[in-house]
């Protein structure tokens, strides 16, 4: 059996009971930590809480060579955890797929997602949001503008767009690093993003939520990781009323 766990947002009591039971009754854990983190825990304290190893899969492991994973879940009980909710801006159906074929029984025990924290931190509403998109960090001869080409699409529909923010092996990208690629990228099209919204540390017991231009948000102290932007469409009255309220717009 092959059970997916969504740890929530921020540290080890956002995972559900029904996740910590699965948890405690797995042969194996794996954890994925390259498409999300939990900024308010640790390695040795998740092995702590959880009584056994976890075992850190990196992309390559669940993508390209999953084979450890499904060959133990053949077998026994494998629990394999990500940040926020396993199937929500991740690849993961894929390696559930894979179990599938070989006959391996699966199931998701959901966690909250930062897809659904944010309508709740900034108040724009679930259903006007279009296509996401993610700004990596540009490398040699690499400054990819699909991230701003998503924005201007969903703009033009009047749909609003989350921005997720690259993770790498030891570097989180902010909000202001993410505004001065975006603002470059808008520059070079000729166009202006005028609304910001930057979120910090969903799920924490003190995110950060801040509406604003730019500038604003360049400057804004957003403190430590994990940082998320969302582009605003137009502004429904009580959007508008929620960022006044809660992300000194
Ligand atoms: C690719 S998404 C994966 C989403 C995850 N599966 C979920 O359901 O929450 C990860 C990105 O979302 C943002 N993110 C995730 N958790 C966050 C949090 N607690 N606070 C702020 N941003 C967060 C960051 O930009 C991060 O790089």
């Amino acid at each position: 059996m092959l059970t997916f766990v969504g740890l929530g947002l921020y540290d080890l009591d956002d995972v559900s009971l029904k996740g910590m039971h699965a948890i405690e009754e797995a042969d194996h854990v794996y954890l994925e930590s390259y498409t999300s983190r939990l900024m308010g825990t640790d390695l040795a304290a998740m092995e702590k809480r959880y009584g056994k190893p976890v075992h850190i899969l990196k992309r390559e492991d669940v993508e390209q060579h999953p084979e450890s994973v499904l060959a133990a879940a053949k077998t026994g009980n494998v629990v394999f955890l990500t940040g926020g909710d396993p199937m929500v801006s991740t690849t993961h159906s894929d390696i559930r797929i894979r179990a599938a074929e070989q006959g391996i029984s699966t199931r998701i025990v959901h966690g909250a997602s930062i897809a659904s924290a944010v309508c709740g931190l900034c108040g724009l509403q679930n259903y006007r949001f279009g296509k996401s998109c993610s700004v990596p960090y540009p490398a040699k001869n690499w400054f990819p503008k699909t991230p701003f080409e998503t924005i201007k699409a969903n703009q033009k529909a009047d749909l609003h767009t989350i921005v997720f923010l690259d993770i790498q092996e030891n570097r989180y990208m902010s909000i202001s690093e993410a505004v001065e690629i975006l603002e470059k990228l808008s520059a070079e099209d000729g166009t202006r993003i005028h609304l910001y919204v930057g979120i910090a540390r969903a799920g924490s017991p003190e995110p950060v939520v801040i509406a604003g231009s730019a500038e604003k948000m360049v400057k804004a102290d957003f403190g430590s990781p994990l940082h998320i932007l969302v582009i605003p469409a137009q502004l429904h009255p009580v959007e508008e009323e929620y960022l006044r309220t809660f992300a000194d717009l």
